[in-house]
């Protein structure tokens, strides 16, 4: 196996794309894959399509996709509506596992999106839960005996830091809290091994290093001894053991499939299905070695480069995911001149300049051509222009 495969993928002419740690391009075999669903079976078959196509099997059959990719074994996750909502999900499961305890814990490197979610179940629940935020590197010291979950972003997506999780979710265990781990940075983008970890609960976006395209489904994982004692918070006719029986009260079905909630996104799993055919004979062991020579490349020809920025990221490739930031007092400026420029990367508040690198279709040739047009931007104060300040725009 090659890497890149830029073949696989729409991308346009001259640009250098470095965000797909946030949107991935499209892969070329979604275009027709979706355009004959919608014509062949949407168009031709109308509600038959829940048999006959199966789109009634496609949150299992993309979900054993998709875990494949984070070790994850078969019939243990299962796709279906944004990541914020499989947080809630398995962290209500989680903390229904351990009714004695208050805390659920948590890092300030987490995305915003869990930790307003959390805050959001504990109003729900009203039984005087904390969510209890620490410094990344605090987290390990931080799981004691009073803390019922441990919610964590592998991968921290400001500076792609990562936590090492057999070592966390062994420390949680030894203290008798429950794990979650979100893996949006980490799907696709480095080696998961879900099953060797032993976690109780995954759960991760496919629009960003899956490339699912915008609005992709999210996924759940959850371990399959814990799996049957699990009450889903969200029970929808489509985690019930038996829907089509309409009863009037809720079972939950059996096996990961009670994490449902209702009608799958179609269109977007048929997107998601032919975009997970790049990964066919792709070791995720790989693109980590081409990961980590590509961010190091960009990290070393940065800082010969351009002298005002500050690395944001762990200098150490094996303590970093598939991305790199820097800091600048002016990133929006600079971030909005580099895209005006075909580099695309994105801004994150307050001063970094956020770059994600896929080895799928990334190479050293891109890794420079960024680095050429940002030293140009920084060099010639290209971006100290009142047309880069105006903040405009919503990512
Ligand atoms: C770590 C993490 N959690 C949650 C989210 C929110 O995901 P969604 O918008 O799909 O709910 C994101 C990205 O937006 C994320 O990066
Ligand atoms: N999910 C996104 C969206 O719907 C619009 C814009 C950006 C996003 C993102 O995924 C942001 C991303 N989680 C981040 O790490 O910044």
């Amino acid at each position: 196996m090659t890497l890149p495969r830029k073949d696989f993928f729409e991308l346009p002419d001259g640009m250098i794309y470095l965000d797909g740690n946030s949107l991935g391009p499209l892969p070329k075999t979604v275009n027709s894959v979706l355009s004959s669903m919608v014509t062949d079976q949407w168009g031709a078959h109308l509600i038959k399509g829940w048999n006959v196509d199966d789109w009634m099997g496609q949150p299992m059959r993309v979900g054993n996709m998709v875990g494949k990719l984070i070790g994850a074994p078969e019939g243990t996750v299962t796709m279906g509506d944004t990541l914020s909502v499989k947080v809630y999900q398995a962290l209500s499961a989680a903390v229904q596992m351990r009714p004695e305890r208050k805390v659920i814990l948590s890092d300030s490197g987490n995305f915003p999106s869990d930790l307003y979610m959390a805050q959001g179940l504990i109003a729900q629940l009203g039984q005087g839960h904390e969510l209890r935020i620490v410094a990344p590197e605090d987290v390990m010291e931080a799981i004691t005996n009073e803390v019922a979950a441990v919610m964590i972003t592998q991968v921290d997506y400001r500076s792609g830091r990562m936590h090492d999780m057999a070592a966390m979710t062994a420390k949680a265990h030894d203290a008798g809290a429950v794990m979650i781990w979100d893996l949006a940075h980490s799907a696709g983008a480095v080696p998961v091994d879900l099953a060797g970890c032993g976690c109780e609960f995954a759960v991760g976006c496919t629009y960003k290093y899956l490339n699912g395209g915008p609005g992709a489904p999210a996924f759940i994982y959850v371990h399959p001894d814990v799996i049957e004692g699990i009450k889903p918070a969200l029970s929808g006719w489509l985690g019930h053991d038996a829907p089509f029986a309409f009863e009037q009260d809720y079972r939950p079905a059996m096996g990961i499939e009670r994490m449902r909630v209702g009608t799958p996104p179609v269109l977007q799993l048929t997107a998601l299905e032919a975009a997970l055919g790049v990964w066919d004979g792709v070791e995720m062991a790989d693109v980590r070695t081409a990961s980590i020579r590509l961010t190091d490349l960009f990290i070393t020809e940065v800082e010969k480069r351009c002298p005002e920025l500050t690395l944001f990221s762990p200098r150490d490739g094996a303590q970093r995911g598939s991305q790199v930031s820097f800091a600048h007092d002016n990133a929006f400026a600079v971030m909005q001149a580099l895209i005006a420029r075909d580099v695309i990367g994105d801004f994150r508040a307050p001063n970094l300049i956020r770059f994600g690198f896929t080895p799928l279709y990334i190479d050293e040739n891109d890794v420079l051509g960024a680095v050429e047009v940002l030293a140009d931007v920084l060099d010639n104060r290209i971006w100290d222009d009142p047309k880069y300040k105006t903040k405009g725009r919503v990512t």
